[in-house]
């Protein structure tokens, strides 16, 4: 595919990594290819509303992004009314969504990959109007993630510290209403994730019938904590007991909390909830992966 101008977006603080080597062999790839670099450093500040003006006066035919899941959901909702694809350089600390796209490890392969031909046509989620693209939950990896924000230590490491002390301090089980297919039912969860596709960044794969393109999404009530069934999760094994995890695939719901509840939309803390409305925008995200 030709394109004359090339946009990276690029997160400086995601996963604790220096990202001069990604722009660097970006850059040398697009050059390659004889189109033009831009970069944009994302601020945490209307980023959103800065790369939409940019691409409002530019010839961008592909938008490369280089961070976390919370930098893809960031473009992923940038650029979802420009019909543009999107080629992803997993950089965060945990990198969920390229996990589940089965990007590489390598820079060179990434980079080869985000500027190629393949794509997936990637379902979008809305909850309460915010997008979702991988992952998001009701209740205690909320609590934990609300704790890693508010601490100092980053990556994988600012989570471990934290998850003895999310799980002590935790009011789980959480009481809920599922409304789904015409049915409204309770349930008590530790954890309620709302899911478009199989693993968490851990790489437990909590939703095996999930496909991120397929115009469902799947609700997940984690009924207890077992240790023995993360376990299974981890090693890909897709028997969990019902006791432990029940899933319910759908195209539309609403969730309502008893009491307001810890809410993460992918990997970003949003606050405590009480009602999550769920849906799948009618427009799809173009996303660039292996063959
Ligand atoms: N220049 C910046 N300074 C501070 N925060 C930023 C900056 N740019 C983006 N952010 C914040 O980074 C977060 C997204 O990080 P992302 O999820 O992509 O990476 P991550 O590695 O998962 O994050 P973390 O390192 O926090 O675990 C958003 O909350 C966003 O507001």
């Amino acid at each position: 595919m030709n394109f004359k101008e090339v946009l990276l977006i690029v997160n400086p603080i995601s996963g604790d990594i220096d990202k001069q080597r990604i722009i660097n062999k970006v850059k040398e790839e697009v050059q390659r290819r004889n189109a033009d670099f831009h970069l944009y450093r994302t601020t945490g500040e209307n980023d959103i509303e800065k790369i939409r003006k940019f691409l409002d006066v530019h010839e961008i035919g592909r938008v490369l992004v280089a961070g976390g899941d919370g930098t893809i959901n960031l473009v992923a909702e940038t650029i979802r009314k420009y019909d543009l694809p999107m080629g992803i350089i997993p950089a965060g600390s945990a990198n969920g969504l390229a996990l589940n796209l089965e990007l590489p490890d390598e820079l060179n392969q990434q980079v080869k990959i985000a500027m190629g031909d393949n794509f997936i046509n990637y379902d979008i989620l809305s909850l309460n109007d915010t997008i979702c693209l991988h992952m998001s939950d009701l209740g205690i990896n909320a609590e934990l993630i609300k704790n890693y924000e508010n601490s100092n230590f980053r990556g994988k490491l600012g989570y471990l510290i934290q998850s003895i002390p999310t799980l002590i301090k935790s009011g789980y089980p959480f009481e809920f209403e599922i409304q789904s297919k015409g049915e409204d039912r309770e349930a008590q969860a530790a954890l309620l994730g709302i899911a478009n596709a199989n693993k968490y960044g851990t790489g437990a794969n909590v939703n095996p019938i999930g496909r991120p393109d397929d115009g469902l999404f799947e609700i997940l009530i984690f009924k207890r904590i077992s240790l023995g069934e993360v376990l299974k999760t981890l090693r890909n094994e897709t028997n969990l007991d019902p006791e432990f995890l029940e899933i319910i695939q759908t195209k539309s719901a609403k969730v309502i909390c008893k009491k307001p509840v810890s809410f993460q939309i992918d990997g970003e803390y949003i606050g405590e909830e009480t009602e999550i409305k769920i849906s799948i925008l009618p427009e799809k995200l173009k996303i660039a992966v292996p063959a």
